[in-house]
């Protein structure tokens, strides 16, 4: 579409009745004789394709403002040289400043999400990438760890990875390219998750909560989304090393995820319910926590959020520049081959206090820490993490009263909590836990670990994950609800 022009009208005749489409640089507008004028920003527009006379057209739509993005197609036939014409500039438009016809490698856990990431892909995500023209190459994962496997072998022959799973597979896929014999550029390929766990926390915190848990829009990302760079974790535990990718946690935190396995029936309650038997007990979590601050005061961290904010592409795709992607400060392969080569770090070495390390000797009901503000629909406990700022932010709940915990409670979903005074909150490049006793839950990224000492560092904008936004979902409100505390 010729720049000076603002709209470009086609009208097709589908199924013996007049459909008028508008295009504007921002929408396409669909009027039908009968019907109210639909209108999609053209974002949400798959594919335009034109064959002599013919129109085919994809997109998504919303039925109601609360409704899912759902798949819709119109079939026409119009005059061939304007049919062409209105089909390639849709397709500029729609896929302003991202290459369509993305090559896909799909993984699917078919026991993910109470087994319903099966039926999610072939019902909702597949007609997606097959409306987009996207060339495909599925696997549905057979056995656990099964991802780690396809990941570290994976050929360079694909634009993006899609992981149809929860959280857990994501973390496969990042230990899997950990190992890959070309790790770094193994971190490279974009990976885009479709929300076909259980949690999901990371689809909530790239597409948002609402978005995060609809299948239809993390297909767009796939399909449309730019990469965003985001920090991982190497994990240090038993000579041993992992990447997590997510979150660590002790303590009541971790207990009422692991230690309520057994309710899973009960759905997300099961976690509110550990919650509430954890406050009953009460116990302080036995560990020492050493972290290396690079920020402990909550003002400066909302300050932060509030600049890398500022230094985001705005808004979705289409409406701002994406951010060149900040190189890696440390290449996750080669920190997994040091380590088999036995320079793991000595956990028994005391740490340098002079180099920023403190020493935390409050008693403490949890350790959480990790990336990306939503854990769960329901808590934000990170309301003031960014993507690639090279810090795991770290919350240490002090051990006051069950009260102040209580009161915690009402401002979990929104991120109110963060500034308790109990709850002690660390922007930090590494942390040591030395556990003091042998009993006990550690899960990392939801999974269980041993509960032994370990040290955690930031592996700075290694992984790359497809977002709309180029920061998390939440981030304008998210900082809004912030700023507002200070
Ligand atoms: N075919 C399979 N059989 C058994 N386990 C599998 C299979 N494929 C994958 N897995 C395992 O399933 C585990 C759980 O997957 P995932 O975390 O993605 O889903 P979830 O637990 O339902 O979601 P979430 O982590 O978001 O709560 C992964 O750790 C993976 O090892």
């Amino acid at each position: 579409m010729a720049a000076a022009v603002q709209t470009f009208d086609l009208t097709v005749t589908s199924s013996g009745k007049a459909v008028r489409l508008r295009l504007t640089t921002t929408a396409l507008f669909v009027s039908r004789q009968d019907k109210r004028e639909a209108e999609v920003p053209v974002r949400q527009v798959i594919g335009a394709y034109h064959a002599s006379n013919t129109l085919e057209l994809y997109y998504l739509a919303r039925k109601s403002a609360k409704s899912q993005l759902a798949l819709s197609k119109i079939e026409g036939t119009a005059d061939e040289a304007q049919t062409k014409a209105w089909c390639e500039a849709m397709m500029d438009i729609a896929y302003q400043g991202v290459k369509p016809y993305r090559r896909l490698k799909v993984l699917i856990n078919p026991f993910g999400g109470k087994g319903r990431a099966g039926a999610l892909y072939n019902k909702v995500v597949e007609p997606i990438f097959r409306a987009a023209k996207c060339p495909m190459d599925a696997t549905y994962t057979t056995h656990s760890k099964h991802a780690v496997e396809i990941a570290s072998t994976l050929d360079f022959v694909y634009d993006a990875l899609v992981v149809v799973s929860g959280d857990g597979l994501m973390h496969e896929v990042m230990n899997g390219f950990a190992q890959h014999p070309q790790s770094a550029r193994a971190f490279e390929l974009p990976v885009a998750l479709v929300p076909g766990g259980s949690a999901n926390a990371t689809s909530l915190n790239i597409l948002g909560t609402k978005d995060g848990v609809d299948c239809a829009a993390a297909a767009l990302n796939a399909i449309k989304g730019k990469p965003m760079k985001v920090d991982l974790f190497l994990l240090t535990q038993g000579g041993k090393t992992t990447i997590s990718t997510m979150t660590q946690a002790l303590g009541i935190m971790a207990d009422c995820d692991l230690g309520t396995e057994s309710w899973r029936w009960m759905g997300e309650a099961r976690f509110v319910l550990g919650f509430l038997r954890g406050l009953v007990a009460f116990k302080t979590c036995p560990l020492v926590v050493q972290i290396k601050v690079a920020e402990q005061d909550k003002a400066r961290m909302v300050q932060a959020l509030e600049s890398s904010k500022a230094s985001s592409p705005a808004g979705p795709q289409g409406q701002g520049q994406l951010q060149s992607p900040t190189s890696p400060s440390c290449d996750a392969g080669s920190a997994c081959k040091a380590a088999a080569e036995g320079s793991l770090p000595d956990l028994a070495q005391p740490v340098d206090q002079m180099d920023g390390w403190l020493t935390f000797d409050k008693p403490a009901v949890y350790l959480y820490a990790g990336k990306g503000p939503f854990v769960a629909r329901d808590l934000m406990q990170f309301p003031v993490s960014v993507p690639d700022d090279g810090y795991v932010d770290i919350v240490v709940q002090e051990r006051r009263t069950r009260l102040e915990m209580i009161s915690g409670i009402e401002g979990a979903a929104s991120g109110a909590q963060f500034w308790l005074e109990s709850k002690h909150y660390f922007k930090a490049t590494a942390y040591r836990v030395k556990c003091l006793e042998t009993r006990g839950y550690f899960a990392v990224d939801g999974e269980s670990y041993p509960f032994t000492d370990f040290q955690v560092e930031v592996l700075k904008g290694l992984g790359t994950l497809l977002s709309p936004y180029g920061h998390y979902a939440e981030d304008l409100s998210r900082s809004k609800r912030m700023t507002k505390g200070l």
